[in-house]
């Protein structure tokens, strides 16, 4: 990115300058890696909590992958449970909870309200997730009721919608999705204690674990092969 970036400064000196491609840089490192990590992290705690969830999903990787060889990108539309474990995470734990603020550029109205234009408005994704109008037995991690995608998928929105969703969503799946499941397909995961692990939310403009993750793991026989 930034080589293309560097040839379009040679032909539009006076957009692409030194700083606009560093503020570039910045931006997606700022917006994308402790949005992934969180979430990588949330779904490894409700996995740890619901080891029978942990259970089918490497049940899923042994099918489809088998235990001689690591999964790939490309086998990710063989691993529809995984996908369902990713998208109940980020409809429970959704990294940005209040999306981004936007301001309304015209008067207008939602939920019946009216909102003059230049109102900073913030989109509850965390409560929209949790909303029991919407959702069945909403505050439960059931990640078979993605199952059907077409019927529920359609009412997440962790990267918000429109015109400004995040342009990064295609990459943090990828991301998350291969991270995940090379951690359930490499390593056997346990609570350190009988304990449950702790799910409350800390501050942040990224809605990171007041406590962060303890977990205790043991290499499955697949990493001898690989490695
Ligand atoms: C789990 C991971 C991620 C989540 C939950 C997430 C979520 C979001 C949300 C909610 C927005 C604002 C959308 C809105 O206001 O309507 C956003 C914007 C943005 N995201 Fe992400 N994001 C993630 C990963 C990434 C990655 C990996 C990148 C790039 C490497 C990225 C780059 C951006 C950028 C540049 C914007 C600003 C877009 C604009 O203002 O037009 N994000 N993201």
């Amino acid at each position: 990115m930034i080589d293309h970036l560097l040839s379009l400064q040679k032909s539009e000196p006076e957009y692409y300058t030194d700083e606009i491609i560093k503020g570039l840089a910045l931006i997606l490192i700022f917006a994308g890696t402790d949005t992934t990590a969180t979430t990588i992290e949330w779904a490894m705690s409700l996995l740890l909590n619901h080891p029978d969830v942990l259970k089918k999903a490497r049940a899923e990787l042994d099918t489809h992958i088998g235990k001689d060889c690591l999964m790939e990108e490309s086998d990710f539309p063989k691993l529809q449970y995984l996908q369902s474990i990713i998208s109940e995470t980020t409809r429970l734990f959704p990294a940005t909870p209040l999306l981004i603020p936007h301001i309304s550029s015209e008067n207008c109205q939602i939920g019946g309200f009216d909102i003059p234009r230049g109102t900073i408005l913030l989109v509850n994704a965390w409560a929209i997730h949790r909303d029991p109008k919407s959702w069945k037995d909403a505050t439960s991690f059931k990640p078979e009721r993605f199952k059907n995608e077409e019927s529920e998928a359609y009412k997440l929105l962790p990267f918000g919608l429109g015109r400004r969703a995040c342009p990064g969503a295609g990459l943090a799946n990828r991301v998350i999705g291969l991270t995940l499941g090379l951690l359930i397909q490499c390593y056997e995961w346990e609570r350190v204690s009988e304990k449950e692990v702790d799910m409350a939310e800390g501050k942040g403009i990224t809605m990171p674990k007041l406590e962060p993750l303890e977990s205790m793991c043991k290499a499955r026989a697949i990493i001898r092969k690989v490695l």
